[in-house]
Parts: C-alpha cells; sequence; structure tokens
C-alpha cells in the first residue's frame, strides 16, 4: 500500500469518535517500533518528521524507510507528515519529496520563534493549502501559539496571551480551507509542561470544547500531548539520569479531547524517555556491552510498549482495516470538485 492522505484517516477517525496518535521519528527503529505496534493493535498510523528530524536524517533515508515500512505492512494504513513546517518551502519540499500530508505552522513567523500576525498565518497557511491540495495531500494548521499557561514559557511571554481564540480558530478555517487544526490550549512540546497534575487554570479544555462547537466538522489537533509517565522518569533517574519532577497532559483529558473533535494526538516526548530508559539500563547493568543492537533493541521495545497503549488509549486500535485508501490523484479530484468537506 502506498503512504495515504492524513485527511482520510482523520476523516475516518471522525465517523469512527477516535483519535490517532501521531508520533515523530528520526530513524530507523522509531519507525519500526510505530509499525510494530500498529500491526500489533491493528492501528491506522500517522508518523511525522520534524525539520529537525528532516535534518537529522538528511531526509531521503527517513522517506525511504518509510517506503519500506508500507512493503512491509501493507496491512496499515500508513501517513508520512511533515511536523511544524516554518514556510511554504519547507512544506512544499516535503510535498515534493512524497510527504502525504504537512503542517504549515503559520502561527509563528519563519524563525520558529516569534509569534506571527492572524494575516501571516492565512496568507501562508492559503498558499500551502492550494499546492497541498492539487496534490491530494493533506494540510494541517495552527492558531494560538503553544507554550505553557504555568510560567508563561513558550512562544513569546505569557501563555494565556496565546492560548486560541475560538472565534479567530472559526475565521481561520473558512479563510484557509485547512483540513486539520492544531489549537493551543495551555500545552507546550517536551518534558516539562506543568508543575503538578494540570487543572483547568492551565489547562484549558473549556477553550477545546468551546471551538468544536464553533467547527464540528473541523478535525483538531493536539501538539504537546505527551502524558510524560512517573515510571518512565523514573526509569532514567534510576539508571543515572537526572530528570526533574514533572507533570505531562493525563490521557483522561485526551480523551475528553477526542470526545471533542481532537482527531490527530502530537506524542513525541513519551517515546524519547522509554528509549532513554531503556539505554541507561543495558548500559548500567551490563557495563561490558558495546554492540549498538544490544542496548537499541531494548530501545526499540521499550518505545514500542508505549505506542501501542497510546494506540489503544487514543481508540484507533482495530480501525486498520475499515477502508481501502484513497490514491492522492482522487484526492486531489476530489478537493478539486469541493467532495472533501471543509
Ligand atoms: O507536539 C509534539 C510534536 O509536534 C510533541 O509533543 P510532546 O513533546 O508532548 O511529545
Ligand atoms: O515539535 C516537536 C517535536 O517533538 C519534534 O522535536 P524536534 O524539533 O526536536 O525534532
Ligand atoms: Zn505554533
Ligand atoms: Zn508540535
Amino acid at each position: 500500500m502506498a503512504l495515504v492522505s492524513m485527511r482520510q484517516l482523520l476523516d475516518e477517525a471522525a465517523k469512527g469518535g477516535y483519535g490517532i496518535g501521531a508520533f515523530n521519528v528520526n530513524n530507523m527503529e522509531q519507525i519500526q517500533s510505530i509499525m510494530e505496534a500498529a500491526r500489533e493493535t491493528k492501528s491506522p498510523v500517522i508518523v511525522q518528521a520534524s525539520r529537525g528530524a528532516r535534518a537529522y536524517s538528511q531526509d531521503r533515508f527517513l522517506y525511504h524507510l518509510m517506503l519500506a515500512a508500507t512493503e512491509i505492512y501493507p496491512e496499515i494504513p500508513t501517513v508520512l507528515h511533515l511536523d511544524h513546517g516554518n514556510s511554504p518551502a519547507t512544506c512544499i519540499s516535503a510535498i515534493d519529496m512524497g510527504f502525504t500530508s504537512v503542517m504549515m505552522d503559520g502561527s509563528l513567523m519563519e524563525d520558529g520563534k516569534t509569534p506571527s500576525s492572524f494575516e501571516h498565518n492565512v496568507a501562508v497557511t492559503k498558499e500551502v493549502v492550494e499546492y497541498a491540495h492539487a496534490r491530494g495531500v493533506t494540510v494541517e494548521a495552527e492558531i494560538g501559539c503553544l507554550g505553557g499557561i504555568e510560567d508563561g514559557h513558550g512562544s513569546g511571554g505569557s501563555g494565556l496571551d496565546h492560548v486560541t481564540d475560538p472565534a479567530q480558530a472559526e475565521d481561520f478555517v473558512k479563510a484557509t480551507g485547512c483540513d486539520a487544526l492544531a489549537i493551543a490550549i495551555g500545552t507546550s512540546h517536551g518534558a516539562y509542561k506543568f508543575t503538578r497534575k494540570p487543572d483547568g487554570d492551565v489547562l484549558k479544555m473549556d477553550i477545546l470544547i468551546e471551538i468544536h462547537k464553533r467547527l464540528p466538522t473541523t478535525h483538531l489537533v493536539m501538539h504537546g500531548s505527551s502524558s510524560v509517565p512517573k515510571e518512565l522518569i523514573d526509569i532514567i533517574n534510576q539508571y543515572g539520569g537526572k530528570m526533574k519532577t514533572t507533570f505531562g497532559v493525563p490521557v483522561e483529558e485526551i480523551q475528553l479531547g477526542i470526545k471533542n473533535g481532537v482527531r490527530k494526538v502530537n506524542v513525541d516526548t513519551d517515546n524519547r524517555l522509554a528509549i532513554t530508559g531503556a539505554i541507561r539500563k543495558v548500559f548500567v547493568e551490563t557495563p561490558e556491552k558495546f554492540d549498538p543492537r544490544d542496548y537499541l533493541k531494548p530501545a526499540r521495545e521499550a518505545m514500542k510498549k508505549v505506542v501501542a497503549e497510546r494506540m489503544v488509549q487514543f481508540g484507533q486500535a482495530g480501525h486498520a482495516g475499515d477502508y481501502t485508501s484513497i490514491p492522492l490523484s482522487e484526492m486531489a479530484e476530489m478537493y478539486k470538485k469541493q467532495l472533501v468537506n471543509a
């Protein structure tokens, strides 16, 4: 099976009322972990690569690993998505290489740091939507800026300033025709999201629910959705790591999101934690070992376990065989004839 459009997976998820994890990758072992978890749980999958991942892997390596994944796991509908594209040029280069979905993150300027204006965001997103849809490729956009509310860190100043404005989200989707919308509700990337279990003061599920009410057919995306389980932090620290106490997004909050329009759930940090803990354990317990396979195999296994668990929790498990994939050329026709609902 060829790589498929993310739009199709999200439309199916909306019909079935479930969410789909989007897991970040940089190398072969991470791709293998996700694909094995998908096979075990019979899940459709979204594999995503950041700009950093593309640079790290000289992206053609990553692309060809993903083609290998479609050959080895033909029963799994598999999407290759660009995470946080910073400009139309970045998105276009990914589409030209064969990514079947891209994120145009116009909430920030091209430097990936400075919050942008609504007008800038609309303009760059529209440009990407036009190029992508003509090729059957999906576009995720973002409105509001990620970054914690609790400590005001993240994209520029006080986190609350950058929480998504529901009215603006509505205008933005109408103006751009994007397929999926990432919103800012107080989560941030990385391990240090919250200093206590988040409540409604710092994790704005009410805003998410309001956005879903205004945009009931828009596929919402939750970034920064690692749960940062204490068990994974404890393993790292037990084997010589030095991570501070921290809290992520509780799975039950993500599940509440899924009941309210969230179809794509971005997870990277939890997998990084699992991999690092597994490798540290081998190093400490068997310091005489030096074959990379001796620690990469347990690392791969540890990540697979986290991914499979999330696939079950998000509800995508069991849905890999529900549909046959629509070729990108047909998706392009559907966009042209406006058969894909905004
Ligand atoms: O949002 C993410 C990637 O875009 C990943 O978030 P985490 O750092 O919570 O895993
Ligand atoms: O966007 C955040 C993802 O966790 C990717 O992180 P990265 O830019 O370090 O590859
Ligand atoms: Zn952003
Ligand atoms: Zn993100």
